[in-house]
């Protein structure tokens, strides 16, 4: 059977030096040594001419291959092969036993050290440029340690830990070659021949897959630049948007621009907004999904669909100061949006200043999809948002730098990422308002035409 290039390589502490490598240096020794031959026969050789270039030769060969030994040498000693097998001996993450073998001149019993266990490793590469390093649990003394060696590995490549998945067999430590990177927002950054919204260079999600979003981070932190940026995307591809700004700032500003039938800002005006996006979402289901034939479809199955997103701007802010009856019929809407809306292609984003009970307790919780906390926050807030993780928050210090989970993405566990940067030059008004008139006359093609490309 063929060898795949991209499985993982077994390091132990009995494993020898590969034979790729081993035969390369053999392979340089010998051309070398039949170089350094052929040099001293023609050296003896009369024609002095020939003398000539043949050091000549000699000399240029031997510091191609000086060169070629050297570079071999580096590759090797940088290998994660020969790293880890140093690690091992190092940390001593082998079993020895003394045996007897045999007597010495005195008579005496001669003993000797033989290693008979070693804890194993497994390397690779990926086509992401992230190097993996799984430490195996062999039910044997090294398997209690193998979801240990956060620091220690991070140190051996010289490279921050990005993902780790602690398994029944197998720990596997993911390290980034190429890091994640900041997307810059431009006007020409965005794709609208798909539904996919990025974040950063290596982190996305498609609209509704996972769906709803909750944006959790102090003042500052960068919420309204971040949904600032989510607006355009999802506007960009057709989405209807609900805007709710108990604020009345400049999300209600945006609101107004792009439908003002769809901003709310007063209690009763948000009730009303939650209700018509409820209302809007049984007709979906009514619509598209009422017939037998309809099993199993959902909105991007629909021609002419397009999603639609409710935003709410200071959801615990607006729990803690409007009448309760309010609160009652809006907390009401909210969850039946946010557990049934999926199929008809809604989505809820909710921002909070501090992770909110009534928001994050329970299963409701696990319905948000992407879950964002920006910033530095408790270890309490980052609990109840992302549920207990292994996870070793690093202090931010980036603007707009954060946490995010995304469900069934990096097994679950939050990445440090950081929003999408908006230049200090950027006019998001102007673009916003572009956007809103290449949409308006022809929402409902746009959102065919991105259906017809999306797979
Ligand atoms: N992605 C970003 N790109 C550019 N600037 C940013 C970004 N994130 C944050 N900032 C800067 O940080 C400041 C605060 O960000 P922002 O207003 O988005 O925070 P916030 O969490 O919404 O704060 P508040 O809750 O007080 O409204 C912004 O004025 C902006 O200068």
């Amino acid at each position: 059977m063929k060898k795949d290039k991209n499985s993982f390589k077994k390091v132990s502490y009995f494993s020898k030096i590969p034979m790729f490598s081993r035969f390369s240096f053999l392979l340089i020794t010998v051309i070398f040594i039949i170089g350094l031959a052929a040099f001293t026969i023609n050296y003896f050789s009369y024609s002095n001419v020939l003398k000539f270039f043949c050091s000549l030769l000699f000399l240029t060969m031997s510091i191609y291959f000086i060169k070629k030994w050297r570079l071999f040498r580096r590759k090797y000693n940088r290998s994660p092969f020969k790293k880890l097998k140093w690690f091992i001996k190092e940390n001593k993450l082998y079993e020895e036993e003394i045996y007897e073998v045999g007597l010495n001149k005195n008579g005496r019993v001669k003993k000797k050290k033989v290693v008979v266990n070693s804890a194993y490793f497994l390397y690779k590469t990926t086509e992401n440029d992230e190097l993996i390093i799984r430490a195996l649990k062999r039910a044997d003394k090294f398997s209690d340690k193998a979801n240990s060696y956060d620091t220690l590995l991070s140190a051996l490549f010289g490279l921050p830990l990005y993902k780790k998945f602690d398994e029944v067999q197998y720990c596997d430590y993911v390290f980034e070659l190429v890091p994640d990177k900041r997307i810059m927002v431009t006007n020409s950054s965005r794709n609208t021949s798909n539904y996919k919204i990025q974040i950063t260079s290596k982190i996305n999600w498609e609209i509704g897959s996972p769906p709803h979003i909750l944006i959790s981070g102090s003042t500052g932190s960068g919420k309204a630049s971040l949904v600032n940026t989510l607006i355009l995307d999802y506007l960009s591809k057709g989405a209807k948007l609900f805007i709710a700004d108990p604020k009345s700032a400049d999300l209600a500003t945006i609101g107004r621009i792009i439908d003002k039938e769809h901003t709310a800002t007063t209690e009763n005006e948000i009730a009303k907004l939650l209700r018509e996006a409820n209302e809007e979402m049984e007709r979906r289901y009514k619509e598209w999904f009422a017939e037998k034939d309809s099993f199993g479809k959902t909105w991007k199955d629909i021609d002419g669909a397009r999603p639609f997103m409710v935003v709410f701007d200071e959801y615990a802010a607006f729990t803690a100061v409007s009448s309760p009856k309010i609160v009652k019929e809006v907390q009401g809407y909210l969850f039946n949006l946010v557990l049934k809306s999926r199929q008809v292609g809604g989505e809820i984003c909710i921002l909070l200043q501090r992770p909110d009970a009534s928001i994050l307790n329970g299963s409701l919780r696990d319905n948000f999809g992407v879950r964002i906390g920006l910033s530095n926050m408790t270890d309490d807030g980052r609990r109840m948002l992302f549920g207990s993780t292994d996870v070793m928050y690093k202090s931010i210090q980036e603007m707009g730098g954060g946490y995010i989970l995304i469900d069934s993405q990096n097994n679950n566990l939050p990445l440090y990422f950081e929003t999408p940067l908006i230049p200090r030059d950027y006019n998001f008004l102007e673009e916003l308002q572009n956007i809103v008139n290449s949409n308006t006359p022809s929402e409902t093609s746009k959102a065919i035409e991105i259906g017809r490309r999306t797979p």
